[in-house]
């Protein structure tokens, strides 16, 4: 099983844990009783996490001052991975990866095909959802790096469900042969892979380029279903004119543009709010000239100002706040003021905005007259 896919309860030696410092900051870690997390509120001895229950939070008390530093220790999963892996390249993030493994009908049974690997963002998403993945990197340090991950976390060898291959896809198309740089292990007679695939997915700079290859790889019998995610519409307008050559169907593009909203409640301005803050901006205004000329005077006069002589304005609700953000503060939702809810938006969700191009393929479009005289006859008896 894969530590992406097998729940535990507590943390072991040896487990990858990814530990939760802030939202923007997660960092894998492979524990080790010998080793310490180092922070900039102090330092995590890994021991202090082995025997405890994954999700729990570990404290220690930073140096020199009676304050504490907290992290959290999280089991590994596809989304979490995602934000704290190494970047090796541009990444797929949850917002996109989730949603086309939805679009594409991803589930125990597909046999998915990915170009390129890249950091394997994508690829740990898809390990845990498909029944095997078959991905492609052309770039050897990467090809080299994915694998290595790919092992650590359990995706790769025998009775996994990954399958990586060095390979130039565009040049070289997607079979697998007995003979190439891949994790693939043949059997004795075993000449090639039977991919079948019936999801794709593309991230490259070219996917014009490789889609005529895929013809080799998909599976004839089922409804294939590709995604190809591209940054600038005119690798879509490329990608469309071969899609469509080469008898891919229902195409559509889709961009993801992830948001998180927020509940607010905003204060009710009124008229009246706008003309009393016109009329205390006059106030404060003619209150300020007047100060500055007793100043002035009793500068030239060479004599202090007489405080005592200045107009001070009543403190009242009125003055203490001002309905346009100054002057006191008004807590949100005060039953005093009249609230109505709005939504905020906060533009931070990670995700890279690319083109989500998707095309269908039907290869085998025979009918079956068998299966179509089987459902009209079950239909006229009912
Ligand atoms: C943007 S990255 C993919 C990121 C990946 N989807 C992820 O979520 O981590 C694109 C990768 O495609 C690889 N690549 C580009 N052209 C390729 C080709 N013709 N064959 C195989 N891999 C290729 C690049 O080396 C790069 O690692």
């Amino acid at each position: 099983m894969s530590v992406f896919s097998e729940y535990k309860d507590c943390i072991a030696e040896g487990d990858l844990v990814l530990v939760w410092i802030s939202r923007d900051n997660i960092k894998p870690i492979k524990v080790d009783s010998n080793e310490v997390f180092n922070t900039r509120y102090g330092s995590f001895p890994h021991e202090m996490m082995i025997g405890k229950p994954y999700g729990s939070q570990i404290a220690i008390r930073t140096k020199g001052t009676n304050k504490f530093a907290f992290i959290h220790v999280l089991q590994p999963t596809p989304e979490l991975w995602t934000l704290s892996l190494p970047h090796r390249t541009q990444i797929v993030y949850t917002p996109d990866s989730s949603y086309i493994m939805e679009r594409l009908n991803c589930s125990p049974r597909t046999r998915a095909v990915e170009a390129g690997t890249g950091s394997g963002s994508f690829s740990h998403a898809f390990a845990r959802t498909v029944g095997h993945l078959y991905s492609y990197e052309f770039h050897q340090p990467r090809y080299e790096e994915a694998l290595r991950e790919f092992k650590e976390h359990g995706l790769v060898d025998i009775d996994k469900n990954v399958t990586i291959t060095h390979r130039d896809v565009c040049r070289d198309g997607f079979r697998i042969r007995n003979g190439d740089v891949t994790s693939h292990l043949f059997g004795e007679n075993e000449t090639e892979v039977a991919v079948g695939a019936d999801v794709v997915f593309l991230d490259l700079p070219a996917p014009w380029d490789a889609i005529p290859h895929l013809e080799d790889v998909i599976s004839k019998d089922e409804k294939v279903g590709l995604c190809c995610f591209s940054p600038c519409i005119e690798q879509v307008d490329k990608t469309i004119e071969v899609l469509n050559r080469y008898g891919w169907s229902d195409l559509q593009m889709v961009e993801i543009q992830g948001k998180q909203f927020e509940s607010r409640r905003q204060m009710v301005r009124t008229l009246d709010d706008a003309i009393e803050r016109l009329r205390d901006v006059k106030r404060r205004k003619n209150e300020g000239l007047e100060r500055r000329k007793r100043m002035c005077d009793s500068l030239l006069n060479d004599q202090p100002e007489a405080d005592e002589t200045v107009e001070k304005r009543p403190i009242t609700e009125k003055t203490k706040f001002n309905p346009f953000g100054k002057g006191a503060r008004v807590k949100e939702g005060d039953a005093n003021y009249k609230w109505k809810q709005v939504t905020k938006v906060e533009p931070e969700i990670k995700s890279h905005t690319s083109y989500l191009t998707f095309a269908f393929k039907v290869a085998n479009q025979i009918r079956n007259e068998e299966a179509i005289q089987r459902i009209l006859e079950s239909s006229e008896s009912k």
